[in-house]
C-alpha cells in the first residue's frame, strides 16, 4: 500500500470514528434536553463528515492537502469557544478525539501546535471550575493521550523516513543506489529541457578494482569504496548527486553544469582521489567519462551510455584520466 493510500485510509477512519462519537454525543444531549451541547456536537459532526468527504476528494494528494488544517482548526476553535462560554462540566472530555485527530491527520508540528491551543483553555477552565481531584485526573489523561499519540506519530514518521532512505541508498557505500539514478536523471533531464540550463553527468570507475580486491580482499575494497564515497561527497557541491553502481563504479549528476564546468570538476576529482593515501590500499587512480546533455538526449539511456563510453575511452587511453564526449549541440 502506498503512503498516500495509507494516509487516506487512516484519515478517513479517524474522521469517521470521531463523527460517530460526536453524533452519539449529539443524540445523548438531545435526549436530556441540553440543546447548546446538542448543537455543538451536531456542528462538530458536520465538520467531521466534511473532513471525511475532503479526504476522499483529495485521495491522490493526501500528503499535501491543506484543507485538513482548516477543518481541524474549525473543530478545535469551536470546542474552545464552547468551553469558554458554556457551563458544561464534562465538556473537557470532548477534547480527547480532537487531540488524537490533530496528530493523526496534520504534520506533527501543526498537530502539536493546534493541540496545545486547545489544551491550554480546556485545562484552565477545568482547574477553575472543578475539584482538584477531577482537574488532576483530566489533566493527566489529556496530557498522557497527547504524549502517547505524538510519540507514536513521531515514531511512524521516523520509520517512514528510514524506509525511504534505505530504498534509495546503497548500504555498502552510503551513496544513492542505481535504482534511484534513473529516476533522478529523468527528472533532471526534464528540468534542463524546461529551463534550458545545462546538465552534465560523470561516470567514474576505480582503475584495477579487481586487483585491489585480490590483494586486499572484499572487505578492503568495500572500505575503499566507502572512503571514496565520503571524499566525493566532500568535493561535489550541493545540488549534485552521487550514485554507486555495479560495485566499483560511481555516477554523478551535475545539474546547471556546462561542458567547461564538468571538465573542471572531473579533473578535480581525478587529482584529489589519485593524490590521497587510502587506508589499507595506498594510492589508487580513477577513469572518468563526462558528457553534457545534447539536443537528442531526452531519456536517461543516451546520457548514461555516452558517459560510460567516455569512461571506457579514458581507461583505454591509459587510465588515471578523464575523457569528455560531447552530445549534439543544444539549439537555442
Ligand atoms: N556541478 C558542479 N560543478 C562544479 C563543481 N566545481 C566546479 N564546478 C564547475 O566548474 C566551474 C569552475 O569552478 P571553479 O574552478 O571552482 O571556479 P568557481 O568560479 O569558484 O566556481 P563556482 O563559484 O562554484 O561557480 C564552475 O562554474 C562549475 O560549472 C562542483 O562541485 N559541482
Amino acid at each position: 500500500m502506498t503512503e498516500t493510500r495509507l494516509r487516506t485510509w487512516t484519515h478517513a477512519f479517524g474522521y469517521g470514528l470521531a463523527a460517530l462519537f460526536t453524533a452519539a454525543l449529539a443524540l445523548q444531549n438531545l435526549r436530556y434536553g441540553f440543546y447548546q451541547l446538542f448543537y455543538l456536537a451536531l456542528a462538530m459532526t458536520a465538520l467531521l463528515v466534511a473532513g471525511l468527504v475532503y479526504t476522499w476528494l483529495c485521495r491522490r494528494q493526501q500528503l499535501s492537502a491543506p484543507g485538513h488544517l482548516v477543518i481541524l482548526a474549525g473543530l478545535n476553535s469551536g470546542l474552545v469557544a464552547a468551553v469558554l462560554t458554556m457551563d458544561a462540566p464534562g465538556i473537557s472530555h470532548w477534547a480527547m478525539p480532537l487531540l488524537s485527530l490533530n496528530l493523526l491527520i496534520l504534520p506533527l508540528r501543526h498537530g502539536l501546535m493546534l493541540s496545545a491551543m486547545l489544551l491550554v483553555p480546556v485545562l484552565a477552565v477545568t482547574w477553575l471550575s472543578t475539584s482538584i481531584d477531577t482537574a488532576l485526573m483530566t489533566t493527566a489523561g489529556l496530557i498522557a493521550l497527547l504524549a502517547v499519540t505524538a510519540l507514536y506519530i513521531w515514531h511512524y514518521d521516523h520509520m517512514a523516513q528510514s524506509a525511504q532512505d534505505l530504498a534509495i541508498t546503497d548500504p555498502a557505500t552510503g551513496a544513492h543506489n542505481a535504482r534511484f539514478l534513473d529516476e533522478t536523471l529523468q527528472k533532471e533531464i526534464s528540468r534542463a529541457i524546461a529551463t534550458g540550463h545545462p546538465l552534465s553527468v560523470v561516470s567514474l570507475n576505480i582503475d584495477h578494482a579487481d586487483e585491489i580486491r585480490d590483494l586486499h580482499g572484499k572487505a578492503g575494497l568495500q572500505t575503499l569504496l566507502r572512503d571514496v564515497t565520503g571524499t566525493l561527497f566532500e568535493i561535489i557541491r550541493a545540488g549534485d548527486s552521487l550514485y554507486s553502481i555495479n560495485g566499483s563504479e560511481f555516477f554523478l549528476i551535475l545539474p546547471f553544469t556546462p561542458e567547461e564546468g564538468v571538465r573542471v570538476i572531473a579533473e578535480r576529482i581525478r587529482r584529489t582521489l589519485s593524490e590521497h593515501d587510502w587506508a589499507q590500499v595506498g594510492k589508487i587512480s580513477v577513469s572518468l567519462g563526462c558528457t553534457t546533455r545534447g539536443n537528442g538526449d531526452t531519456s536517461t539511456h543516451s546520457l548514461r551510455d555516452r558517459a560510460v563510453t567516455a569512461m571506457l575511452e579514458a581507461r583505454k587511453r591509459g587510465a588515471d584520466s578523464a575523457w569528455f564526449s560531447p552530445g549534439e549541440p543544444v539549439k537555442a
